[in-house]
């Protein structure tokens, strides 16, 4: 068993590159297209459709033949995915030599870091991890909860950002400020609420301040 430090990590401009063309490889890919990666490398002889799709609209630079050496210069994040466990373990360490961070797919604890299931709702994301002791868990969590955090979490996570940033302009007392974007995320949380998209934020803040004062 391995621990994780868990974190977010900003791609743009940092060079992805995956090794491997299949199902796992293109599974890694849309994560890392979903995750703001602009710069992503796919090598593998054979590639799936989706990863063909993806090369032909732009969206990733595909390499198709077995990866060499050089191919892993200047990676940032490198995902070892292809379907051998010699050559995963060969692209992990070299990888690991040029100061890249390495995901494996087929012995993940060997490499640096591992993926977990991710739900993003706008803003607001998801992860899930069993650390490798289950993937198919994962998974199967990742669908419980996208069941239980629907659509409808981008508006409101959209909205509390809102009225997050007006509160930090408006008031200045810090303590006053947590009480109050601590029940306006209660009241858009609470199981069924439903908000009154004419109200604007302004006058949120106002009737959440009023609320507050009158509980003192
Ligand atoms: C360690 C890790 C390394 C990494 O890939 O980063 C890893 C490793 C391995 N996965 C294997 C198998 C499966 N992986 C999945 C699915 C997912 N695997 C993902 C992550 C991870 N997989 C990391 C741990 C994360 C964690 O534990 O939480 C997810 C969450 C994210 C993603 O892939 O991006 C994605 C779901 C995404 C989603 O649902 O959205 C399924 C489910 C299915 O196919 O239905 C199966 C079959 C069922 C099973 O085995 O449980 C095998 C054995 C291969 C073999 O048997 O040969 C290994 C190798 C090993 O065990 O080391
Ligand atoms: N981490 C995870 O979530 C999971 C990992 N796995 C593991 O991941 C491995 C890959 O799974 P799939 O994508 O389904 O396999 P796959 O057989 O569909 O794809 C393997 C890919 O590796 C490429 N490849 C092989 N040798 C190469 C080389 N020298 N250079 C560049 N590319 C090379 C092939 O061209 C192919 O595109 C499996 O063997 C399994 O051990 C399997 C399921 C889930």
């Amino acid at each position: 068993m391995t621990d994780y430090y868990s974190m977010m990590v900003k791609l743009q401009g940092r060079r992805c590159v995956v090794v491997g063309g299949g199902a796992v490889a293109e599974r890694k890919v849309r994560g890392l297209i979903d995750g703001g990666a602009d710069e992503i490398i796919v090598i593998a002889p054979h590639i799936t459709e989706e990863l063909k799709a993806l090369a032909n609209s732009g969206c990733i630079g595909l390499v198709q033949r077995e990866y060499i050496e050089q191919d892993l210069h200047e990676a940032f994040l490198l995902f070892a995915a292809t379907d051998s466990r010699e050559v995963n373990g060969r692209i992990a360490a070299y990888g690991e030599s040029r100061g890249a961070l390495v995901n494996v797919a087929d012995v993940g604890e060997s490499g640096h870091f591992i993926t977990p299931a991710v739900i993003r709702r706008g803003e607001l994301l998801i992860a899930v991890t069993t650390g490798g002791a289950s993937p198919a868990l994962t998974s199967l969590l990742k669908k419980q909860l996208a069941g239980h955090y629907g659509a409808g979490y981008k508006d409101l996570v959209e909205r509390l950002r809102l009225l997050r940033e007006h509160v930090q302009v408006e008031m200045s007392d810090q303590r006053v400020r947590t009480i109050l974007l601590r029940q306006a995320a209660e009241e858009l949380a609470a199981p069924g609420a439903e908000y009154d998209r004419n109200e604007t934020i302004n006058d949120w803040m106002k009737r959440l301040q009023q609320a507050a004062e009158r509980r003192q």
